[in-house]
């Protein structure tokens, strides 16, 4: 007879074959939290470290069903949402989604992958933000990402800031504007409502000095998701995040002809699990 139960936390993206982003990068992260990791695929992609060849768009009910059946057995403390690329797809998630009054969802709204290939049509970048993110805990885009939402340009701290603040009042959840894609740093800036009004809050860092960031994104929604799943706050969700990705970075893996993949088990390498 079972007697030992662990948080599960599902993810909601894309496959990739590489393994470095998507399903993969989320599934391996939940697994070096020690928590269980569940999947609903939206789509294939055929890639690797140097670009993108295919992709092949799950069937929306079959999306639908996967999360059915996650929720109706091992229901997920926490779900992340990745690569969605149809409006289909989006509406089904977010139908499902409601229906089981899911909770702690953390929405990366992946629109473009490192290797600068696109991997979401404009149809569906309007249904994720009608549909999706009213559904969301934590919103984490990225700088082009979030200069695309607010439609204002972040060319340092200030403006990366203000835009998080603006995205917090358009979309009514937190958010997380990551600073991964600018030069020197890699900070990012939290935006979330209080009791006090809108707060905000730094995760800084120096840039670690690695062209391997195939994932990072994915990585660190995952995470979050995981603290979430273990009920830290969500600033504490985020902190421990950040140190888990930059701990990943800072391994200097180095597999792959182009942006390869992180260390997602640095952890258990260095003897700290
Ligand atoms: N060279 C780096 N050193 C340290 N942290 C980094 C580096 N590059 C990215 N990060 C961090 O990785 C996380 C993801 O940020 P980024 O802005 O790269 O997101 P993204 O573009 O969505 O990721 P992806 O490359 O997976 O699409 C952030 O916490 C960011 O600060
Ligand atoms: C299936 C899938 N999901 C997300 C990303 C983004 O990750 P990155 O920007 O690091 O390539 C990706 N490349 N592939």
């Amino acid at each position: 007879m079972g007697t030992s139960t662990l948080p599960a936390v599902l993810t909601i993206a894309g496959s990739d074959s590489s393994g470095g982003a998507g399903i993969q990068a989320d599934v391996k992260t939940i697994a070096a939290h020690g928590l269980f990791a569940e999947c609903a695929i939206t789509a294939i992609t055929a890639q690797n470290t140097c670009g993108v060849r295919s992709i092949q768009n799950i069937d929306p009910a079959v999306v639908a069903d996967q999360i059915d059946m996650v929720f109706e057995d091992i229901r997920p403390a926490a779900v992340k949402i990745g690569m969605v690329s149809s409006s289909a797809i989006i509406e089904k998630i977010a139908e499902r989604l409601k229906r089981w009054g899911a909770q702690n969802i953390v929405v990366d709204p992946v629109m473009v992958a490192t290797s600068g290939a696109r991997l979401i049509d404009a149809g569906a970048q309007e249904a994720l933000t009608l549909q999706l993110f009213p559904l969301a805990t934590l919103i984490t885009p990225n700088i082009p990402e979030a200069e695309l939402l607010a439609d204002t340009p972040i060319k340092d701290e200030k403006s990366q800031e203000q835009a998080a603040r603006l995205l917090v009042q358009q979309y009514g959840c937190a958010m997380l504007v990551k600073g991964g894609h600018r030069v020197n740093e890699a900070s990012d800036v939290l935006a979330y409502e209080t009791s006090d009004g809108l707060q905000t809050t730094w995760f800084t860092h120096p840039r670690v000095d690695n062209p391997n960031t195939h994932g990072t994104g994915c990585t660190l929604s995952s995470a979050i998701a995981c603290g979430l799943a273990q009920n830290l706050s969500l600033v504490d969700a985020v902190e421990a995040a950040k140190r888990y990705l930059t701990g990943a970075l800072e391994a200097q893996l180095d597999l792959g002809q182009g942006s390869g993949p992180l260390d997602h088990m640095w952890r258990y390498r260095r003897g700290y699990c």
